[in-house]
């Protein structure tokens, strides 16, 4: 599903978040680890404010495991705690509940000291649409999962999902709008399919993708499609279409008349990138 996202929409959400915030000890930012950046919400600081966060590198199976050392060092120096993740398999998930535990450790030894027996933390999943948060949740709950039903203070509706006994989820995670500030970061959203390639021509978001791979994974792309080396540095769109060109030349995606199917061979490429079929690739790295 795709959100139309608009500034009523961004307040709405963003309201909704903070009202959830009330209820729980601790927020899972969920990013997608090929786009740390850009599927990043850009006002997630101000929103989550001082509640303890942790940030969680999802899809770290697709992505460059270089990369994610580089990231989870980058978030970790502005003193937040990140971990690496695969949802879909269930990697990195569960040293979740035990860094979970680590960050909220001053308040359950507060709890302890007076005597209370410390409970499981209550956990909001934030994250931009299919970033996976369905997925952890799942992940998580298991087959232990159980919902706790409506708990007082509870938008009606909302119930608690007990994982293991270590975390207790509120069902319905926040939907965060992503980073739209420039059409670059637009693209690589949609490379990703984070948002739906319908929104930008996906000749042209294969383009983008394609000067970005030639960059950092050029032996990859040749590898994959039979080419001869790739310049790391396709300086236009243009240089990029004839790279598309060559990928379409050698997957037989023709029109009439023998031309090449620039829109197949788009198709081709991002199917490609998403599947992890052009290696684990992640398209952004953190500026230090
Ligand atoms: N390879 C890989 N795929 C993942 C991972 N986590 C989720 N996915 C896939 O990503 C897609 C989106 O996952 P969801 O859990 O539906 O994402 P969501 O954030 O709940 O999406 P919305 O409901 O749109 O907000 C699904 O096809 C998942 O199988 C992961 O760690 N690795």
């Amino acid at each position: 599903m795709t959100i139309q996202w608009f500034p009523g929409h961004m307040t709405r959400a963003k309201r909704q978040i903070q009202d959830k915030l009330k209820l729980i000890d601790v927020v899972f930012e969920l990013i997608d680890a090929r786009l740390p950046q850009s599927s990043r919400n850009p006002m997630i600081d101000e929103i989550v404010g001082p509640k303890p966060r942790l940030v969680l590198l999802n899809k770290a199976d697709l992505a460059d495991p270089e990369a994610n050392a580089k990231w989870l060092g980058w978030f970790r120096s502005f003193g937040l705690e990140a971990l690496a993740i695969d949802a879909n398999s269930g990697s990195g998930v569960k040293e979740i509940p035990g860094r979970t535990k680590a960050l909220l450790s001053d308040k359950i030894e507060r709890q302890i000291a007076k005597g209370m027996k410390p409970r499981a933390p209550r956990v909001l999943i934030v994250g931009i649409p299919n970033v996976g948060k369905s997925t952890l949740i799942n992940k998580l709950a298991g087959r232990s999962a159980a919902i706790t039903g409506d708990r007082p203070g509870v938008t009606k509706g909302q119930q608690w999902i007990r994982a293991g006994g270590d975390l207790e989820l509120l069902d319905t995670p926040g939907i965060l709008w992503p980073k739209f500030e420039d059409l670059e970061v637009g693209f690589k959203l949609a490379a990703t399919g984070a948002i739906k390639e319908q929104v930008l021509p996906i000749e042209e978001v294969a383009c983008h993708t394609l000067r970005w791979l030639a960059a950092e994974y050029g032996g990859a792309l040749s590898e994959r499609y039979g080419l001869s080396d790739i310049p790391p540095s396709l300086p236009d769109v243009a240089a990029a279409a004839a790279v598309l060109e060559e990928i379409g030349r050698k997957r037989g995606c023709l029109a009439g008349g023998g031309h090449i199917d620039y829109e197949k061979a788009a198709g081709v490429l991002l199917r490609d990138l998403r599947s992890g079929k052009l290696g684990r690739i992640t398209l952004e790295s953190p500026i230090v």
